[in-house]
C-alpha cells in the first residue's frame, strides 16, 4: 500500500468535498476546459447546466480520472489530489459516476441488479449461493424504497420503463455508497411524471450524499431547488440560484435564451 502525503495541499480547498482550480483540458488545440474553478461543499447538491459543447462531460471526465488535466488542481474530501489518481482509485474513494444511458443488466432482476451492485465483484460469489446477508438485504430493501421499485423488485430489469431504469442504474450507485455522486442528464427522454419523481428522488439521496447533477431540463433543475453553475466555452459563466442565473444577459444570451 502507498502511502498518500498531502504535501502541497492548498488551505482553500480544506473545507470542500470537491474542489477544481484553473483547470485546462486541450483536444488537438481546442480548449473544452478553460480556466474551470468551481467548489462543491460536502452534503451539497449542485446542478451544472450549459450549452452543448460547454465541457460539462469534459468536466466529468476529469473529476472521474478519466481525461488528465493539462493544468488545474482537483482535489476531493480537501486533502485527495485526484489528478494523481487513475479511474478505478477514485471510483474506489467513493466517487459514483452515472452515465446518460442506462447500463443495467437486462436479463437479472431489480433486486439481483442491486445485489450485484452492493459492494462490488468481491461479492458476486456469495450471490451466486444465494447469501447476501440480513444487513445486505435491509440495505437492498431500503434503496428500493428509494428509487420507487419496491413493486417490481422481482422483474427484469429489460421490463422497466426508460425511468425505471435510469432510477434503478441511481439505486445501482448508491449499493456503492458513495460521497459523491455525478448524475449525467438523468431526466433526458423520461415522462413528465417520471421527471417529477426524479427530482424528488434525488432530493431525498442529497439529504444524506453530496451530488452534483448535469442537466439540460429547466423544469426539472428548478425542481431541485439548488445551486447552479452555468458552463460555457470551458468555465463557468454564471453561479447562484436558478433565478439569479436567469436574470444575467450573458447566461441568456448563451443559453436560456436559445
Ligand atoms: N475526445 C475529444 N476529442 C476532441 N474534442 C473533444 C473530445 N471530447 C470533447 N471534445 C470537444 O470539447 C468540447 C466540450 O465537450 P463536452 O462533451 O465536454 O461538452 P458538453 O457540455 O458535455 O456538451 P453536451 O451538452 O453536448 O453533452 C466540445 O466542443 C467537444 O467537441
Amino acid at each position: 500500500m502507498t502511502l498518500q502525503v498531502p504535501a502541497a495541499v492548498p488551505l482553500k480547498a480544506g473545507d470542500t468535498l470537491l474542489y477544481l482550480d484553473g483547470v485546462s483540458v486541450s483536444f488537438d488545440g481546442f480548449k473544452a476546459l478553460n480556466g474551470l474553478s468551481f467548489t462543491v461543499a460536502e452534503g451539497e447538491m449542485r446542478a451544472i447546466i450549459g450549452p452543448n459543447g460547454a465541457g460539462k462531460t469534459t468536466m466529468m471526465d476529469v473529476i472521474t480520472g478519466k481525461t488528465r488535466p493539462d493544468v488545474g488542481e482537483v482535489y476531493f474530501g480537501g486533502t485527495t489530489d485526484l489528478t494523481k489518481l487513475d479511474e478505478a482509485a477514485i471510483a474506489s474513494l467513493g466517487i459514483g459516476r452515472k452515465f446518460q444511458k442506462p447500463t443495467v443488466f437486462e436479463s437479472h432482476t431489480v433486486w439481483d441488479n442491486l445485489d450485484l451492485a452492493l459492494s462490488g465483484p468481491r461479492r458476486v460469489f456469495p450471490i451466486l449461493f444465494g447469501r447476501t446477508d440480513a444487513e445486505g438485504r435491509r440495505r437492498i430493501e431500503e434503496i428500493l424504497e428509494t428509487i420507487r421499485l419496491t413493486h417490481r423488485r422481482d422483474a427484469l430489469a429489460a421490463g422497466l420503463s426508460h425511468g425505471q431504469k435510469q432510477w434503478l442504474e441511481i439505486g445501482m450507485l448508491l449499493a456503492q455508497d458513495p460521497r459523491l455522486l455525478l448524475v449525467d442528464e438523468p431526466v433526458a427522454g423520461m415522462t413528465d411524471a417520471e421527471t417529477e419523481e426524479t427530482a424528488r428522488l434525488l432530493r431525498e439521496i442529497a439529504c444524506d450524499h453530496s451530488v452534483v447533477v448535469v442537466e439540460h431540463d429547466m423544469t426539472f433543475v428548478r425542481d431541485l431547488g439548488v445551486h447552479v453553475t452555468v458552463l460555457h466555452e470551458g468555465s463557468v459563466l454564471a453561479e447562484g440560484s436558478l433565478d439569479h442565473v436567469s436574470a444575467d444577459e450573458r447566461v441568456v444570451e448563451v443559453y436560456l435564451g436559445r
